[in-house]
């Protein structure tokens, strides 16, 4: 391999490690110990705010840099030219910069005012749509002279596009670059492919590193204009990256505009989540209001538990500090609410965010001077069957598992961004030393079947691809197993789709769904599948919030179907479509429905009903014949079927697994015999819901194969 180049020489690098001096917090609840006393700023000048003591509301009263001045502090900005050079220079080239010194938002910049992409894109890929429309829209910003999303910058994440003829440099989702790939294998739209946050090694990466070594392969060899590669990310193994990419050459930029404090606690602690709020008290009862706070915990429940915790533990009386805006952020929220985390909080009010690892890697929460860091994460186990595209519809197991060293950095690297800053690891400093280096590759552990159909379609049966690291042998055959049951592959070593295959292909969603909407025109119903698919790949359109609760579900009881949650879906949005325009927002008012959710699903709905024209499929419906659509749902959804055996326990008929009705659904405490569901729910126990009632007789008729090669028996 080439030499490494190491450009720049500011080794600020985190602090903080070396103070032996220990404090203690004395807030409620338990306190935690950290082995560092600089974890706070010197005690400022206290005034009264809302009748209680407070901190000064001028903590920082350095002026605030225009965006030029900060683009002008970021380490990498003296660095421009070399970098241009290198870019010029390579085919395929691994950029290494540590978390906050410019990568994301100014490489493309850069190679754009360099006119390296020519007249094709810049494409930069993000694993998470949170990333892909914040950095787009900070890039957009800073070009300025009245720049906007969706003209020189772009984004394009799933069922959203905010492109234009005029883009040149497009921020997208690493599933969007790959849904790209199957109608143009060479990506002739880019000339410039940035892979970013590339450690994070997410199943869409992860095949995208092998799909765009071939596009630029297969340019090479046809003359086509080049196609350059650059994989960038804060920590990764570059040796492993750079053999992978024929021993491309990498490059390391040095430095970060702020220095981050880390502390370590000097016990390890069990219950991480008290913990966080033990620390997030003491930090707020100290720091000045401004001084926003993002705590990282693992799941929905888990951080709504917390927030709730600190909302309530804020209001007694003896507790000190700002009045607080809390937010969460996590998978299951929808568009807007993820986005409001990015909203200034208003004057002299301290925010927090309590996140999963959506917050991990390549955003920048203006204002956040602390993190809190559990240490901990989900890991998801996909054993139940493929991801779907929709992350809360994702039917996979969950388990809690500790972090690894590269999350502790990327989280760390979420403070220091516009200021020094200070990261609290809930774990001792010999756990952060057992902790694995790199997190595994999801690929190694997923569901393979959206893959593998996508492969597929590229001409790559999952066996023969060139993966950077080969998933398990067993979960290739598993997806493949699973579709020739759908009827997209003749037999598990085919490399050819089957006309329906292809057809899979042509949608935007799991092979699941697209089955269902594929197969119900001859049920008679493709009307109401594609508004069922829609429901299941957009945000939640029930509001239910939790004072209310018990009025938003009575005044929404008159939906409820005895089939179940997806027809009682269906019910709100046929009867959303027969209210007029102008009393449509009154409406989802008293129904404690989300308008724009609702709206959204519409236009959902619309994009797949294009698709199925395209197709050939006319749209027909079955009008109050529900049975059509639930049979319908069966063959899609064949492997999500639970039964009754006992005491409110059912087991699915495909895993063996056990599970409950989730209380949300319309089924809870109904006990039907046999049901599909949508979405499993791992909390203390494994629940299931997006739930349909079926009947025995219809899996045997409608998926024969199935039930032969499970042995599967109904009672
Ligand atoms: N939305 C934003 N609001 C304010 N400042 C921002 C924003 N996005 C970026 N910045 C500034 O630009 C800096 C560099 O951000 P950038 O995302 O380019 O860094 P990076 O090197 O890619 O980091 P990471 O590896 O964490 O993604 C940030 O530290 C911050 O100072």
């Amino acid at each position: 391999m080439d030499t490494k180049y190491n450009i720049g020489n500011n080794n600020a690098q985190m602090n903080g490690m070396n103070n032996k001096n220990k404090f203690q917090i004395r807030d409620k609840p338990t306190p935690i110990l950290f082995g560092n006393k600089n974890g706070l700023p010197p005690s400022p000048k206290r005034m009264k705010l809302n009748g209680k003591e407070n901190k000064a509301t001028i903590p920082n009263n350095k002026p605030k840099l225009s965006i030029q001045e900060q683009r002008k502090k970021l380490p990498i900005f003296d660095k421009r030219n070399k970098l241009i050079e290198l870019v010029q220079k390579h085919k395929t080239l691994i950029i290494l910069g540590e978390t906050g010194s410019g990568k994301t938002t100014q490489i493309p910049q850069f190679i754009y005012s360099a006119q390296i992409h020519e007249n094709g894109k810049i494409g930069v890929t993000q694993p998470r749509r949170v990333a892909a429309i914040s950095i787009a829209t900070r890039v957009a910003a800073e070009i300025g002279q009245g720049t906007q999303v969706g003209e020189l910058v772009g984004y394009s994440v799933r069922f959203q596009d905010e492109t234009s003829k005029k883009t040149k440099i497009k921020f997208m989702t690493d599933g969007m670059l790959l849904r790209e790939a199957i109608f143009d294998r060479q990506l002739m739209e880019y000339n410039v492919i940035i892979l970013d946050e590339a450690h994070e090694r997410t199943i869409h990466t992860d095949v995208l590193f092998g799909i765009v070594k071939k596009a630029q392969k297969l340019r090479e060899n046809r003359d086509l204009p080049p196609l350059k590669i650059i994989i960038m990310s804060a920590t990764m193994d570059v040796d492993h990256f750079s053999q992978y990419f024929n021993n491309c050459q990498a490059v390391y930029i040095e430095g970060r505009t702020y220095p981050v404090s880390l502390h370590y606690t000097v016990k390890p602690h069990d219950d991480y989540e008290a913990a966080c709020v033990a620390t997030f008290f003491k930090i707020h009862k100290d720091a000045p209001p401004d001084h926003d706070v993002l705590i990282f915990l693992t799941g929905q429940e888990e951080i709504e538990t917390c927030a709730n915790r600190i909302r309530t533990l804020s209001k007694q009386p003896d507790v000190i500090g700002p009045p607080l805006k809390i937010y969460t952020l996590y998978a299951a929220q929808s568009h807007s609410q993820q986005m409001s985390i990015f909203q200034p909080s208003p004057a002299n009010t301290r925010k927090v965010i309590i996140s999963t690892n959506i917050a991990e890697t390549s955003v920048t929460i203006s204002g956040i001077k602390y993190v809190i860091d559990s240490g901990m994460d989900i890991l998801q186990m996909c054993n139940f069957r493929c991801r779907t595209f929709h992350p809360t519809t994702g039917l996979e197991t969950l388990k809690v598992q500790r972090i690894s060293q590269e999350q502790a950095w990327q989280r760390t690297g979420r403070a220091g961004r516009d200021s020094e800053g200070h990261c609290y690891r809930l774990y001792t400093r010999s756990q952060f030393e057992l902790m694995r280096k790199a997190t595994i590759p999801e690929i190694q552990r997923a569901n393979l079947c959206t893959v593998s159909l996508q492969l597929l379609s590229l001409g790559f049966h999952s066996m023969h691809f060139n993966f950077m690291d080969k998933p398990p042998k067993e979960s290739i055959t598993a997806a493949s197993e699973h579709l020739v049951l759908l009827g997209a592959v003749e037999n598990i070593a085919s490399v050819v789709l089957t006309p329906i295959g292809k057809k899979m292909n042509k949608f935007p969603i799991d092979p699941h769904f697209s089955k269902i909407i594929l197969s119900a025109s001859e049920f008679g119903c493709l009307e109401e599948a594609l508004i069922v698919v829609a429901l299941m790949s957009a945000e939640s359109i029930l509001i239910t919030p939790q004072s209310k609760r018990e009025q938003a579900q009575q005044v929404r009881q008159k939906f409820h179907s005895a089939y179940g949650d997806l027809v009682t879906l269906l019910n709100i949005v046929r009867e959303f479509n027969s209210v007029a325009q102008n009393n449509r927002k009154a409406w989802c008012h008293e129904h404690f429905i989300n308008m724009k959710n609702i709206l959204h699903v519409k236009e959902i709905k619309d994009q797949l009903e294009e698709i199925c024209c395209k197709c050939g499929l006319s749209i027909n419906s079955c009008g109050g014949q529900l049975d059509q659509l639930r049979k319908c749902l069966i063959t899609g959804l064949f492997t999500n079927v639970a039964e009754l055996y006992r005491d409110k326990q059912y087991i699915t008929l495909d895993k063996r697994n056990t599970v409950q009705i989730h209380p949300s659904s319309v089924l809870h405490g109904q006990l039907p015999h046999l049901v599909i569901f949508t979405e499993v729910v791992q909390t203390n126990k494994c629940y299931i819901r997006g739930l349909t009632t079926i009947e025995s007789k219809w899996i045997q008729d409608i998926v024969p194969e199935y039930v032969k090669s499970k042995n599967i028996k109904i009672s």
